[in-house]
């Protein structure tokens, strides 16, 4: 067994209670949740050494806004410096290196999200997108990122006027064959990019998405260009850009989200990122289309390796912000009888709003540990020129399982957060329980990279054909199995609900066969709305608009929430022991919490009839809520980052609640001092 020494022991204190009756050690389901020993290991070493660094100490009371910035871009720097990459990384497999990459921005991430976003873009986005993007002439650009770190760049896509829909973007790369180079222009404001994150204040260089138009006047579309902004040394703008900050957020203060205007700025015919097309030197276009697979696996990487870091992020915010709900609910007495007060958890209302968040931060992080490494070795073979059978197919199956995911989590975290604001009550919305900037700082991850809402369709529109394939008696194109079982199409059709007691609901088989289920009949039901709309003489994409509702929240959701229990299953089926009987039940806590939120179509579907359904799965859901109960705190140890990554004072692992909460009111600067502005308000004028 594996030498867990390295997670320090949690100290005794009133959550005790609770911990000396779990079922399981704590650390080995912390092991078990990460997956990879030596990847767990590198974020204590993080959190290790940044607690010790000064520049990483947390502010009592929000700093000012550009100080806010000047200290992400210092952390930012300093971590570069603390170089936690390890060398042999840079010639490690691309899976090893990003899911090393991705641990070092999540270590980062819980103690300042600005920093990992910062960094995400500037190095790690960069980098990538020249990697798979570009050709050897991007080298350069590559070694200065991510080895030299002498370029921090941003990624300018979104414009004034146009954000999901990226065809419309008004920025213009225009050829000019007798000095080989582009011109880049902004013909108006709403066509200045923004929202460019870093691009306020920092980068040097930006990766531009601008429409490619060659001497003859031909517009090839969006093409990416490599783009310098400010000179590296003294960070001064070059001449020709309008660049401004975009001033305050509602979170993420630390990251200078940024707008640019181009006033016909020049840039070298090299830096346009030419792997799939090119521009000669006396200006024709030329697309390379000579190796399909590497260009598909790079577009695949581009669209899906951010997302799957948000996802990574979302996980540990979720976490974070259950752990501080729980440990305060174990500690936090309200009521009671004989004398004696009782702690929230054990009342069961309170455990019906916190412990099925506790199950969706187990079964994202099972399910998001498991993805990563399907799809990293996808790319990984697909970038080394293995053959991948039914590559395309693979992709658009990966992308409709990150679109439709990366809303469930993105979302799924965000009411956590707000609900366990809401069950630490007032003292919840203290700073200091830092449940108010872990909901404020991950929530615009429901926008960028993809409006959850707009991902969600296109994820629809993947199933739908799926479904229609299938109805066809054809073959269904998902090579990673995620609707394999639409092959029994007619058998599921027929099945019912037949349950008699809670019991035969708490069981993976229940759960999963329900489920197949339901996605059948959304995907029905779906599909003849559809045709209905078509029928009506509408065009396909006026009938698809009409379908929005029903692709969203009726269809594209349930898979989501499909693909979390499948590949969580999976995981769990390969854990030790020890740990299995903590992990299923919160499998079917999470399993059935989420059917509880779709009883209206099984009911509308003709999955069951009578009341008895609903009743059961209500039941079975505060059943598990009550077993679980003894062991939710020492899962919330397994989830939640050390105490100075966490830094909260309602949830800190002594559970000394009111001691910790002294402590923060007793520390604020300036807290016993009369206000300077007292003259101003005394009662008596005699002052
Ligand atoms: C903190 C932050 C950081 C960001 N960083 C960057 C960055 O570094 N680089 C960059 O290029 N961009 C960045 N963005 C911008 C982000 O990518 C865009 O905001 C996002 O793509 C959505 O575009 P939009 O804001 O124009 O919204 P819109 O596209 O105008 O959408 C507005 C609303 O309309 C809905 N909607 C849109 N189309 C449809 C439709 N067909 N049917 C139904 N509903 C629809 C959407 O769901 C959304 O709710 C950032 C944004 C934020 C908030």
């Amino acid at each position: 067994m594996e030498d867990l020494s390295f997670i320090p022991d949690l100290p005794s204190g009133p959550l005790d209670v609770y911990r000396n009756g779990a079922s399981f050690n704590w650390k080995r389901l912390k092991l078990a949740l990460e997956g990879d020993i030596d990847l767990l290991k590198l974020k204590y070493k993080i959190w290790r050494t940044l607690e010790k660094d000064p520049l990483f100490a947390h502010h009592p009371v929000t700093p000012p806004l550009e100080e806010q910035k000047r200290i992400t871009q210092l952390q930012l720097k300093k971590i570069n410096e603390y170089k936690f990459i390890p060398k042999e990384m840079f010639n490690a497999s691309y899976s090893k290196r990003t899911r090393t990459i991705m641990t070092i921005n999540e270590a980062v991430q819980s103690l300042n999200p600005s920093v990992s976003v910062k960094m995400a873009i500037g190095i790690y986005l960069f980098s990538n997108a020249l990697l798979s993007l570009g050709t050897e002439r991007h080298l350069k650009f590559y070694e200065a990122t991510i080895k030299h770190r002498e370029i921090l760049a941003s990624f300018a896509l979104t414009e004034i006027a146009h954000g999901s829909d990226a065809r419309l973007m008004r920025t213009t790369a225009t050829y000019d064959p007798s000095t080989k180079e582009f011109v880049v222009h902004t013909p108006d404001f709403e066509a200045a990019k923004c929202w460019v994150g870093n691009l306020g204040r920092t980068c040097t260089h930006t990766l531009l998405f601008a429409q490619l138009i060659t001497p003859d006047g031909t517009n090839h579309g969006l093409h990416g260009f490599v783009v310098p902004i400010r000179n590296p040394d003294t960070l001064e703008t070059y001449p020709g850009l309008t660049v401004g900050d975009m001033g305050e957020k509602i979170g993420v203060n630390g990251i200078d989200n940024g707008f640019i205007m181009f006033n016909n700025y020049r840039i070298p015919r090299e830096n346009l990122l030419n792997r799939t097309a090119d521009v000669t030197e006396d200006g024709t276009y030329e697309s390379s289309f000579s190796e399909p697979s590497r260009i598909l696996g790079a577009a695949l990487e581009n669209l899906s390796a951010g997302r799957i870091g948000i996802m990574q992020e979302s996980c540990q915010s979720l976490a974070s912000a259950v752990s501080i709900a729980v440990r305060y609910a174990a500690t936090r007495t309200q009521f009671g009888e004989r004398g004696r007060e009782t702690p929230l958890i054990e009342y069961p209302l309170h455990q019906w709003r916190l412990f099925g968040h506790v199950a969706a931060a187990v079964i994202y992080r099972l399910y998001i540990g498991k993805f990563t490494y399907v799809y990293l070795n996808m790319v990984e073979k697909s970038n080394a020129g293995h053959r991948v059978d039914n590559l395309s197919e693979a992709v658009s199956e990966i992308h409709a399982m990150v679109s439709s995911s990366k809303p469930l989590l993105t979302w799924g975290a965000l009411r956590a957060a707000q609900q366990a604001r809401e069950a630490c009550g007032g003292h919840g919305y203290l700073k200091s329980s830092n449940l108010g900037d872990i909901r404020s700082n991950h929530e615009p991850t429901v926008t960028y990279e993809g409006d959850n809402n707009v991902l969600s369709q296109q994820a629809g529109n993947w199933l739908l054909r799926q479904y229609e394939a299938a109805r066809a008696g054809a073959d269904v194109d998902a090579p990673l199995a995620s609707v394999a079982f639409l092959r029994d199409l007619p058998r599921l059709r027929a099945a019912a609900f037949r349950a008699a007691r809670t019991a035969d609901l708490k069981t993976p088989d229940f759960i999963i066969s329900t489920y197949r289920w339901l996605l059948c009949w959304l995907l029905k039901h779906t599909h003849e709305k559809n045709e209905a709309e078509l029928a009506k003489g509408l065009t396909k994409v006026q009938a698809r608009n009409n379908c929005q509702v029903y692709r969203w929240k009726n269809l594209t959701k349930v898979y989501a929430e499909y693909l979390s229990l499948i590949f969580s299953l999976e995981a769990i089926e390969t854990k030790e022991k020890e740990l299995q009987p903590v992990l299923m039940k919160l499998f079917c806590l999470y399993g059935l919490w989420c059917l509880d939120d779709s009883l209206v179509e099984l009911y509308q579907g003709g999955y069951s009839k009578g009341e008895e359904m609903a009743r059961l799965i209500r039941d079975a859901v505060l059943e598990l809520c009550s077993e679980v109960k003894g062991d939710i705190v020492s899962v919330v140890d397994s989830l939640a980052p050390p105490d100075f990554v966490l830094n909260s004072a309602l949830g800190k692992s002594d559970g000394k609640l009111y001691q910790n909460l002294q402590k923060a009111f007793f520390s604020q600067p300036g807290v016993f001092e009369r206000t300077p502005w007292w003259r101003d308000v005394v009662p008596s004028s005699k002052l």
